[in-house]
């Protein structure tokens, strides 16, 4: 590479402004991006040292007049340089502008103050408390003593907790507490200065249990392997595909452990949905302080201060949803990735980066590695597990060897034949009825995926398909059914293609008419609904979980956040509606998500001591997710789903990069989707697939209508380039101008 392009300043604004240097014989193949770099910079004759960010052969300028790139300001990359490397790569991989994704990998430093009520609490023991309270009174350190003494009163009164907590706001007017006097009893590690949304830690630190079981056979092999070959410098991901409460937290912890006794750190990425307080509390369990954690309620102060918490070392083990990826340790040494195939770890924000992918990426760069956990691993991840990309560990068994649950299968086809066009096939009520009859507490789960709505034939489970895309169309506006991919479109059938039956129609139902239908077939059932509508209210969510897990309710009824990451022992019979719902949900990933949904909603039945069963209801029972997942087979799915993805070309047997195009006038938006086609055509090679344009899912959000454009290719290099091309086309097409576009590469969720 001849030049590289240098940003200067990172101060927020001018993060776009980067200036294009020559790289001098001698940092001929030594310099990377992320590098600290000395240039001149004006024509004061100023040196000023700057970032490198990007190595092109590409001159922007007139190249006689580049001046090159004076030397290394620091050998090596520090961690500024290291997120500067990462978000360099996220804009290449995923498109988006530079100032963007160094946005998303950089905190944004605190502008304005906020309002937020923020906790003063004890952090020891009361005695250890009292103990240090004595030696202030004895060297007259009144005004510490003051505010030790007043938590100390409060850990009295307060029994449930045994810890002391004054509110800082009062404690400043009432007790005279100084920032400085705080400062001081923190860093003695008196105090601990929180807000309410940061979850506290509980555990007292002689509580913390360094080793608090012996780890099973199965579960060691994994942590002594991958200790060996990492040690041994394969750094490649591991991938550990074991059974629901089959241990892995376990290993996670055991291998974080080997991690911080090197003095290194570690991220720890879980879905928010999981992100309860037993999870964390596990962590704090086992390693103290030296945990902390970043979730979607903290404010953008209080994420910043967590970070900066990170930064000054004074937390080694950071937990949280996708953005925790960035915390700034400068030692990282290990990526735990649990959940591994949750959707939410792709960002639906410019750069829609993939969690996964950027954590490799931030581990390469850095030397760590990356450890990915799952019941039901990605089709993606496993795919690169048998091409060696990773390395796969498996646990096939639950600890104890506790009962996998039991799963039926209910072919709704033949219930309709019996008569019966309730929500309930026989069976599931004979079961229902039995379980509360018993006291036992059941969760029914619909599955479904909000907007799509698929057509097929309640009489023999025919589903309408695109003829080009073989994925399910679906029911728009005017009577008409539409492939989501290339645009497909035909009038809505009357009479099912397959059978003639008149029964065929779009599949919709909602959480509400099966609570209701619920409350009709069982009187005197106490009936719980947990969905979008009734979890909007902040703590909703917790209100309604925790309800549930008293056994307030006999029933849950819910959507897919019922079925991830809870633990309810009363819980003996989970019903799954109708499996087609997001089997049918018209994009290429519909039956693995459908596959893992299953197998999550079964693992939710009999976690207590008694044995559980899960009730799978639908129309396709010869469907291989659904018959993978009653059987709990994992190979057994992903073989046939790579087989469909093989014969389609869809990922990870190719690349698909999508281009969304939104624009809140329709007609403008139309034209524009023609251009951008043309556009795209006129730089594409033989090896690329271009389809569409096509109306997506949603089709119109709020008041933005939104078309979508597909290039499918088996070389990624290829796409990246095509986008590059793109990115540099857009600015001069008027037409396009006054458009939001978007890229997205390998798309998870339905857009
Ligand atoms: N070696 C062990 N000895 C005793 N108990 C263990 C051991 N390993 C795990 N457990 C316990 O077994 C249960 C399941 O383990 P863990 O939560 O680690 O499994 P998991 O695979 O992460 O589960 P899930 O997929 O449901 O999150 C937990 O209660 C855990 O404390
Ligand atoms: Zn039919
Ligand atoms: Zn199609």
């Amino acid at each position: 590479m001849k030049f590289a392009n240098i940003i200067v300043d990172i101060s927020l604004e001018k993060l776009d402004r980067t200036f294009q240097y020559r790289i001098p014989e001698e940092l001929q193949g030594v310099l990377k991006e992320g590098m600290q770099v000395r240039v001149p910079f004006g024509n004061g004759g100023r040196t000023l040292t700057g970032y490198v960010l990007e190595l092109t052969d590409t001159c922007q300028w007139d190249e006689g007049k580049l001046k090159p790139i004076l030397g290394l300001a620091e050998k090596g990359i520090r961690l500024e340089g290291q997120l500067i490397a990462l978000a360099a790569w996220m804009r290449r991989t995923y498109g988006s502008t530079m100032n963007q994704a160094l946005k998303t990998v950089l905190p944004v430093k605190k502008s304005v103050q906020e309002k937020i009520s923020r906790k003063v609490r004890l952090a020891v023991s009361r005695e250890e408390a009292e103990a240090a309270l004595a030696e202030m009174e004895r060297k007259h350190q009144t005004a510490r003593a003051r505010i030790l003494k007043a938590l100390l009163d409060q850990a009295g009164q307060d029994r449930q907790s045994g810890q002391g907590e004054l509110d800082y706001g009062t404690a400043q007017k009432e007790l005279g507490l100084t920032a400085a006097t705080a400062r001081k009893l923190t860093e003695l590690g008196l105090i601990r200065m929180e807000s309410d949304t940061i979850f506290r830690n509980p555990i007292r630190p002689s509580e913390v249990q360094a080793h608090p079981f012996t780890l099973y056979p199965a579960q060691q092999a994994i942590v002594d392997d991958v200790v060996a070959r990492t040690a041994a410098g394969d750094l490649r991901p591991a991938l550990i595909h074991g059974v629901t409460g089959s241990g892995k937290t376990e290993v996670y912890m055991e291998l974080i452990a080997a991690v911080l006794e090197q003095g290194k750190e570690a991220i720890v990425l879980i879905p928010e949905i999981a992100l309860t307080f037993q999870t964390v509390l596990r962590f704090y369990r086992r390693f103290g302080d030296q945990v902390s954690i970043i979730h979607s309620k903290l404010s953008a102060g209080e994420r910043y201060d967590q970070f900066e918490r990170a930064r000054r070392g004074e937390v080694k083990v950071m937990i949280g949803p996708r953005s925790a990826l960035f915390t700034p340790f400068s030692h990282l040494g290990i990526i735990v990735i649990d959940e591994e195939h949750e959707g939410s770890y792709k960002s639906e924000n410019a750069p829609r980066y993939h969690a996964r992918e950027a954590a490799i990426e931030r581990a390469r760069i850095c030397g760590a590695y990356v450890v990915l956990g799952s019941a039901t691993p990605s089709v993606d991840s496993y795919e690169r597990s048998r091409e060696g990309i990773y390395q796969l560990y498996e646990l096939p068994f639950r600890v104890e060897n506790r009962a996998m649950p039991g799963t039926e299968v209910v072919d709704l086809r033949e219930e309709l034949r019996m008569g019966n066009r309730s929500i309930f096939s026989a069976r599931l009520k004979e079961l229902m009825e039995d379980r509360l009859g018993k006291g036992q507490q059941i969760m029914l789960f619909l599955n479904r995926r909000g907007y799509a709505g698929f057509v097929s034939c309640r009489a023999c489970g025919h589903v309408i398909k695109c003829p080009h895309c073989d994925v399910s169309l679906s029911l728009h506006g005017g009577g008409r059914m539409v492939c989501h991919y290339c645009g497909y479109q035909t009038r809505a059938a009357k009479k099912c293609p397959s059978c003639g039956s008149a029964y065929i129609g779009a599949f919709r139902a909602g959480t509400q008419q099966v609570a209701e239908a619920a409350a009709k077939a069982f009187p005197g059932a106490r009936i719980l609904r947990m969905d979008f509508d009734t979890t909007r209210q902040k703590g909703g969510h917790e209100r309604i979980l925790e309800a549930f897990s008293k056994k307030q309710a006999d029933i849950l009824v819910g959507t897919q956040m019922i079925v991830k990451g809870h633990d309810f022992p009363g819980v003996t019979l989970v019903g799954v509606l109708a499996a087609d719902l997001s089997l049918y949900a018209g994009d290429y990933r519909s039956a693995e998500r459908t596959f893992q949904l299953l197998v999550q909603a079964a693992g939710r039945a009999g976690r207590g001591t008694t044995p559980g069963t899960a009730v799978i209801q639908t129309y396709s029972p010869d469907h291989y997710s659904i018959v993978a997942a009653a059987a709990q087979d994992y190979k057994a799915f992903f073989e046939q789903e790579m087989n469909f993805r093989r014969m389609m070309n869809y990922p990870p047997a190719a690349h698909l990069m999508a281009l969304y195009l939104m624009s809140g006038d329709e007609e403008a938006l139309n034209e524009g989707a023609g251009r951008l086609k043309e556009l795209a055509m006129s730089h594409t090679r033989p090896e690329i697939q271009l389809i569409g344009p096509s109306d997506p899912g949603l089709s119109k959000l709020k008041d933005i209508y939104r078309k979508v454009l597909y290039l499918k290719c088996t070389e990624m290099a290829y796409l990246t380039e095509w986008k590059e091309w793109m990115e540099a086309e857009l600015p001069g097409e008027k037409l396009l101008s006054t458009f939001n576009i978007q890229f997205d590469m390998d798309p998870v969720n339905p857009f």
